[in-house]
């Protein structure tokens, strides 16, 4: 019954809404296209690529407020494209699923309120994926929703890895490093696996996207992570600023009188790229100014990085392949070169017109380091595992 249905996925951003199609053939979930509603642009659109071609749904009049009206209307003009009377599972990127959430889980009463329950943890992303799954739960109510964790990957980690140094009572209570992004780590692992990497490899991967952090693994499993509690640990992003002295926070909270909400909003929206510059939260507008600023923020992102490498290259007692992904990771070359200059010291060396070209391999060939390129895929992700819930609920 399930051979030959759709499934679709959500992957929600703080401003943007990605969808995924794709059909379910054995075990597996094959991918028919993709979409994106990016809730920034004026007016409202629903751009899709199917099956190789591009199309765009205008949605002049929508409310961006009302997620319900605006998948209303995206899914009434797919039902058009593709046979979404053949669907069979709604498959949501979830990023904190907190210690409860170990892998996917179907969405049914208890699993939404212990989402609900986690949202304050990550304020950019789990309140867009509630809406999500309440506007689509009124929508087709008797449709399976499942949930994929960006947290659940790294429950391998180790206890050491977890813990955060203040009073064991807090830990207990949930302070604790979580870690995130772990459906593209999750990915990752598989294509490592698929392209023959030794699975005792150990392995630091790069995520850069607007939210950026780094894993390393061995054997296909998450150590240790640069995200920690929350979505703002770790390096700096777009517009978050990465690790930063707690002691700053008592400042700007005490002396300097700023609310909660203020330096929630200084820590989560006005820093990273876009704090440093200036300028924007954009790498490629950031590589194409001249401003000293710009160069500054690309500099200190860099610098960053760099040192969370040699940070989980101790973590896994070595290093020996360095994969970049995301949408930085994936298509921007001087950001690549300038992480490697900065860790020639351990082996990491790249071949200049391979990384030039965003080539799979970009390595040197005699460097230590093997260094990889690889897309990510949280879409596939998600897919397969609501297909293997949905197995397993027939099973
Ligand atoms: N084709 C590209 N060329 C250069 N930079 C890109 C490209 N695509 C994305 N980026 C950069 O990647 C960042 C966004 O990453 P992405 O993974 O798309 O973000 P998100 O986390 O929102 O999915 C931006 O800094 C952008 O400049
Ligand atoms: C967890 C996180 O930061 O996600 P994204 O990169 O999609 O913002
Ligand atoms: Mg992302």
């Amino acid at each position: 019954m399930t051979e030959g249905g759709l499934i679709l996925t959500f992957n929600a951003g703080s401003s943007t809404v990605k969808l995924g199609f794709y059909r379910v053939e054995g075990a597996r979930a094959t991918a028919l296209g993709r979409g994106v509603i990016d809730f920034r642009d004026e007016p409202l659109e629903f751009r899709v690529t199917l099956e190789g071609r591009r199309l765009t749904q205008p949605l002049p009049g929508a409310d961006a407020q009302d997620m319900g009206a605006v998948l209303a209307r995206s899914l009434d003009w797919l039902g058009g494209h593709l046979p979404l009377d053949r669907l069979r599972a709604i498959g949501h990127r979830v990023v904190h699923g907190g210690d409860i959430f170990t892998g996917p889980a179907r969405i049914d009463p208890a699993t939404l309120a212990r989402i609900e329950d986690l949202a304050s943890l990550a304020p950019l992303h789990q309140p867009q994926s509630l809406r999500l799954i309440h506007a689509m739960r009124s929508l087709l109510p008797d449709t399976v929703q499942t949930a994929s964790f960006d947290t659940a990957f790294h429950a391998t980690n180790p206890p050491i890895a977890r813990r955060f140094a203040i009073p064991r009572a807090l830990h207990d209570r949930g302070v604790k490093r979580y870690g995130f992004h772990g459906l593209s780590y999750h990915f990752i692992a598989g294509a490592l696996r698929r392209m023959g990497l030794p699975s005792d490899a150990r392995v630091v991967a790069a995520h850069l996207g607007s939210g950026a952090s780094l894993c390393g693994m061995a054997g296909g499993r998450s150590l240790d992570t640069s995200m920690g509690f929350s979505t703002i640990d770790g390096i700096p992003m777009a517009t978050r600023s990465g690790t930063l002295d707690p002691g700053v926070l008592l400042h700007l909270l005490g002396p300097m009188g700023m609310s909660l909400a203020e330096v929630e909003n200084m820590l989560y929206r006005e820093s990273g790229l876009l704090g440093v510059s200036g300028i924007d939260a954009d790498s490629r507008e950031l590589l194409e100014s001249a401003a000293p600023e710009a160069a500054e923020a690309i500099e200190l992102f860099c610098f960053r990085i760099a040192g969370e490498v040699a940070r989980l290259a101790a973590t896994l007692g070595g290093l020996d392949a360095l994969v970049f992904t995301a949408g930085i990771g994936e298509n921007q070359p001087r950001i690549r070169a300038m992480v490697a200059d900065r860790l020639a010291w351990l082996g990491v060396a790249l071949d200049a017109p391979a990384n030039a070209a965003n080539r799979i391999e970009i390595g040197a060939d005699r460097a230590r380091v093997r260094c990889l390129v690889i897309p990510t895929d949280e879409e596939q992700v998600i897919a397969d595992q609501a297909v293997a819930l949905l197995s397993a609920d027939r099973g």
